[in-house]
């Protein structure tokens, strides 16, 4: 039997507990801000604590990967435990990995996130198409077969991202629209919401691209980046229903108390309540 497919699953998700995703971001000095070692013991409490708090109320759970490869092997460790610990409470992983490479390393990236096999198997991975959209092939192709998804950066939400995204490519429109164009082409026809989200961040102001991509859109940059989830209906217009929020430091900085963290998060999901219907 085919997998149920991660825009299906995500879509669910997002329609049962709100559309709330938040960022695990071990950050050292949030480690430090919860009264914990900046070592392995430290980020496993931490991490422990967020998936405690968090993963049987939001949609989504997103790991940044880096947090925990500077721990090497070990970091890596707490990271697998806490893929399979989220996933087992009902929330929806997104491996925030960014990676992005020649097609034949990406197979082995897809390998890593989109197999069921890896232990680092997750619900979707976060890409960079900047290497050409082509090269993210092995990985579209690893999500589809596995019921996983793929987010593809498309407007970042730091500023220096306009550079290279804001730039026009060959035919005249912009580098993040030919990217926002192969994912609506990969979601065409997908019901009811494609597998392939796009990138866009909250802090944006205005998109000023077409986001009718028939996928979900991440908006990270809520919080510590200075977005509000009262920017997201300017920043996406009618594509607001297909919105993903993330927060990661305007949620975390509230630990390391479950309730704080628990409060936190209905605090954010409340505001979007009120401005995402
Ligand atoms: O892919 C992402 O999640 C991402 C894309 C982007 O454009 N901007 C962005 O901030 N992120 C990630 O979202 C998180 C934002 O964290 P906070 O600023 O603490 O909410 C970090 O893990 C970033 O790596």
């Amino acid at each position: 039997m085919n997998p149920e497919p991660f825009g299906a699953r995500l879509r669910r998700a997002m329609d049962t507990r709100g559309p709330l995703c938040v960022g695990i971001d071990p950050h050292s000095s949030l480690l430090s801000a919860w009264g914990l070692q900046d070592d392995v013991a430290g980020l496993e409490r931490f991490t422990r604590t967020v998936v405690e708090a968090l993963a049987d109320r939001v949609a989504v759970l997103k790991p940044q990967s880096a947090f925990f490869e500077r721990f090497g092997s070990r970091g890596i460790a707490v990271l697998e435990a806490a893929v399979a610990e989220a996933r087992a409470a009902g929330a929806l992983v997104l491996m925030d990995a960014k990676r992005g490479d020649i097609g034949s390393t990406m197979a082995a990236y897809a390998a890593t996130y989109l197999d069921p096999a890896s232990s680092l198997f997750s619900d979707a991975v976060t890409v960079s198409p900047y290497l050409g959209f082509g090269s993210l092939r092995p990985a579209l192709d690893a999500a589809r077969a596995s019921g996983s998804g793929v987010f593809v950066l498309a407007l970042t939400s730091n500023p220096e991202g306009a550079e290279v995204q804001r730039s026009t490519a060959a035919g005249g429109a912009s580098l993040a629209q030919v990217m926002l164009n192969h994912i609506a082409a990969e979601n065409e026809g997908d019901v009811p919401l494609g597998s392939v989200g796009a990138v866009v961040g909250a802090t944006l102001g205005e998109a000023g691209v077409d986001l009718a991509v028939n996928g979900p859109l991440l908006a990270p940059g809520i919080g510590a980046q200075g977005a509000t989830a009262a920017d997201l209906p300017r920043v996406f217009g009618d594509a607001v229903r297909n919105v993903v929020p993330s927060v990661s430091r305007g949620v975390l900085k509230l630990g390391p108390s479950v309730a704080a963290l628990r409060e936190a998060a209905e605090r954010e999901a409340a505001e979007l309540a009120s401005v995402v219907k």
